[in-house]
């Protein structure tokens, strides 16, 4: 039997009259990568910084690693990683500098080369924030969810805005932080993404969660129902083709 390491209930937030998000109830088992999808404003969003300790509800309970987040918010930051935005960076810092600082910020011992390692900076590490590429910062931001060594990393749209190589270089090395023993929540506008990373997604749609399985089961359920793709599906598609072309190296050096 698989262990929820974040447990959603009836989790209800209202922005003045607007109600965003309408009662979801949703677990996520340790070990697992679990997607987050749905519509622009649909509240993925607020329901992720909402159990981050970022966002106050205005119902429900929420529990991570059996920490009950009305209760014992400091614990569940204690282990968790959360991806900053890229504004939320000192664009004049080293990316060791950044490293540093963060990790005196979690209090935390870290060999910030051996960190840069892990997202394929090392050859950056005295390069400034603002001066990276777009690929090279979202690698970066990921690192410093890891700082702190969480049991749950949370990546709010990681790959939006990169090129195909950049995409799938940050794919790899979200499972091999899963491949490691994080937990992994993602938003991501991206199906081919979320059908290749995430075990389990729940669908979302105006606040509320219209459906919750692994993809093949979200497929099969709807093939089941009749659906049937109007045009034969080819076995390679464009950005097949655009790898095939340019190869899978990162080209952002
Ligand atoms: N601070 C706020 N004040 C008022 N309304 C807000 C606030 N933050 C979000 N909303 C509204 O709540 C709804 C859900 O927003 P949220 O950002 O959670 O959606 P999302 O699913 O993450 O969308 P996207 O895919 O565009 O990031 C939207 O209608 C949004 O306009």
């Amino acid at each position: 039997m698989a262990i929820p390491i974040i447990t959603v209930s009836n989790l209800v937030k209202d922005y003045d009259n607007f109600r965003a998000v309408k009662g979801i109830s949703f677990e996520v088992q340790e070990g697992e990568i679990f997607g987050l999808l749905g519509p622009n404003g649909a509240g993925k969003s607020t329901t992720l910084e909402i159990i981050e300790t970022l966002r106050k509800k205005t119902s429900g309970t929420v529990t991570v690693a059996g920490f009950n987040l009305d209760e014992r918010p400091d614990e569940i930051k204690s282990i968790i990683g959360v991806q900053l935005q890229a504004s939320g960076y000192y664009p004049g810092l080293s990316l060791l500098q950044l490293v540093d600082l963060f990790a005196g910020l979690y209090n935390q011992q870290v060999n910030a080369m051996e960190l840069l390692k892990t997202v394929n900076l090392e050859e950056k590490a005295k390069a400034k924030f603002k001066d990276l590429s777009g690929g090279q910062k979202q690698r970066f931001s990921v690192a410093t969810t890891l700082i702190n060594k969480p049991k749950v990393v949370f990546l709010d749209e990681p790959t939006t805005g990169l090129d195909p190589q950049a995409r799938r270089n940050l794919w790899e090395l979200i499972r091999k932080i899963n491949g490691e023993g994080t937990t992994v929540i993602i938003t991501t506008h991206y199906m081919d993404e979320a059908e290749y990373l995430c075990n389990r997604i729940a669908i979302v749609d105006s606040g509320e969660i219209v459906a919750l399985d692994t993809p093949d089961n979200l497929i099969d359920h709807l093939v089941a129902s009749g659906f049937e793709r109007p045009k034969q599906v080819k076995k390679a598609n464009l950005e097949d083709v655009f790898i095939q072309l340019t190869g899978k190296n990162l080209r952002e050096d």
